[in-house]
């Protein structure tokens, strides 16, 4: 059955839930982080994991866990087997390639995995910009690549600039489950000229951007205040708070738990709770969705470990092994949500 299913144009009372029960924690959260951090706080590193390691149930892997619900719906079509069956074999054929190239280039699958959260953390922001925001002045495909460019770099480039000492310890700990030493191909990239620059260009991009979204906003600048606002709060995020802890709340209370937003409207009965102001049923009905893949997503994660030639021996090692999981994962999460944008209009501009 063909079904008509909103793209970017949700109804306000939809927005309304979704700005209340999604964007307002999201701000929260992460300004209430920052705080501490701005006052010199510092927390052992365990602490700085917990967030990473609950993201293994809450919010962070579960958000990928109904990919093969989330395509027919958002086609208009029921899940049929047939349906669930293409996008089973899309992360069969996707996943096992990416996954090949772990164990046989660990450094440059890393480097890859770092640009493809960027460009995906950046696509899954500006799908939210779009619908929930609402925002006006993105209205050609050159503005909204610079979006995606801007807000993936927030959690991908701006630790690499205030933390390199983080960033590569995390970068060890991911290649040495393949390779030991291989990450010394990587040197240049921690260098103090090499961050110098890539933060001076990406603060130029940022500048350029947001003077972009304040000249071209014709209704009232609200919509590109609260841009603005979640732009310089990210930068501030992720230049006093430590990586691991900072991506680890970033990946829960930002992207997935925004992700999940999107998914919700699709769902039909959902998208009436929604309609009517009540947000929980429909994570509810969510959380039931995620449940059976997120387990077995467990289940991979161990067999994983068995497969590595270096297993991980602490909860670094285990992290690293677990980002690894989550690369391999994710590019064909990528193809989805990709899929789904285009669906939904989110590259349909005209110009
Ligand atoms: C943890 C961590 C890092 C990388 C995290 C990545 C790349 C996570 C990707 C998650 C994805 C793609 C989830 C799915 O949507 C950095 C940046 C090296 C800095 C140090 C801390
Ligand atoms: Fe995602």
């Amino acid at each position: 059955m063909i079904r008509t299913v909103p793209g970017l144009d949700l109804d306000g009372s939809i927005r309304d839930t979704l700005t209340r029960g999604v964007l307002w924690p999201s701000w929260v959260v992460t300004a209430a982080l920052v705080v501490p951090f701005l006052f010199g706080v510092t927390v052992p590193p365990v602490v700085q994991y917990v967030p990473l390691v609950a993201s293994v149930l809450v919010l962070g892997l579960p958000h990928g866990a109904i990919d093969h619900l989330a395509l027919p719906r958002v086609r208009g079509d029921d899940p049929t087997l047939r349906a669930i069956a293409g996008v089973f074999a899309l992360y069969g054929v996707l996943g096992v390639a990416y996954a090949a190239v772990w164990f046989f280039l660990p450094a440059a699958a890393f480097v890859f995995f770092i640009l493809l959260t960027w460009a995906h953390w950046g696509q899954g922001d500006l799908y939210a910009l779009l619908a929930v925001a609402d925002v006006d002045y993105l209205d050609t495909r050159l503005r909204r690549a610079l979006a995606v460019v801007v807000r993936g770099g927030l959690p991908m480039l701006v630790p690499l600039v205030f933390f390199p000492g983080w960033y590569r310890r995390v970068a060890d700990a991911l290649v040495s489950l393949f390779a030991l030493a291989s990450t010394a191909q990587l040197e240049w990239a921690f260098q103090f000229e090499t961050r110098l620059v890539l933060g001076a260009v990406y603060g130029l991009v940022v500048f350029g951007y947001l003077t972009m979204g304040y000249l071209g906003s014709t209704v009232g600048r609200s919509t590109w205040a609260v841009d603005a606002a979640e732009t310089l709060l990210l930068i501030t995020f992720f230049a006093v708070v430590p990586p691991v802890l900072a991506v680890g709340v970033y990946f829960c209370v930002w992207h997935a738990y925004r992700h999940i937003a999107r998914l919700l409207p699709l769902e039909p009965n959902s998208r009436a709770a929604l309609d009517d102001h009540r947000l929980r049923p429909a994570l509810a009905r969510f959380a039931r969705e995620a449940t059976p893949l997120t387990l077995a997503s467990i289940v991979l994660l161990a067999g994983f470990s068995l497969l590595v030639p270096n297993p991980p021996a602490d909860l670094l090692g285990w992290i690293g092994l677990y980002l690894v999981l989550i690369a391999v994962l994710t590019l064909p999460h990528v193809a989805v949500v990709t899929l789904m944008d285009r669906e939904q209009g989110v590259w349909t501009t005209g110009r």
